[in-house]
């Protein structure tokens, strides 16, 4: 079966132990709606490592980012800042993603 959205392999842990509760995409990802349940793999190989349940969808832009996304990334917000940015270099409108394992 399919996947229906990918992280990379780096963040694949952190998801499976609820440390990564929320995921920041450029507008081509902002689709998903409340509810949905999203099988997910990895960005490298699209290995299937997981469902996740849809809690809300909003748009942010960079510098939106609060330390509170920061924590529910599991990162410093200059690193979250600095991820986006390298993932979505000359990007500044997102959505947020705020996710449940299930
Ligand atoms: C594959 C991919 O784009 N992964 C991303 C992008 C933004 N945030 C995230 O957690 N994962």
């Amino acid at each position: 079966m399919q996947n229906d959205i990918t992280f990379y392999q780096r963040f694949k842990s952190d998801i499976l132990v609820g440390l990564k509760v929320i995921t920041i995409r450029d507008r081509s990802e902002s689709h998903f709606k409340v509810g949905d349940k999203l099988r997910v793999g990895t960005f490298e190989t699209d290995e299937y490592f997981c469902t996740i349940k849809i809690i809300s969808v909003t748009p942010i832009t960079l510098e939106q980012l609060t330390e509170e996304h920061a924590k529910q990334e599991n990162m410093t917000l200059s690193d979250l800042k600095k991820v986006i940015s390298d993932i979505y270099p000359n990007e500044n409108h997102f959505f947020v993603i705020h996710f449940s394992l299930l």
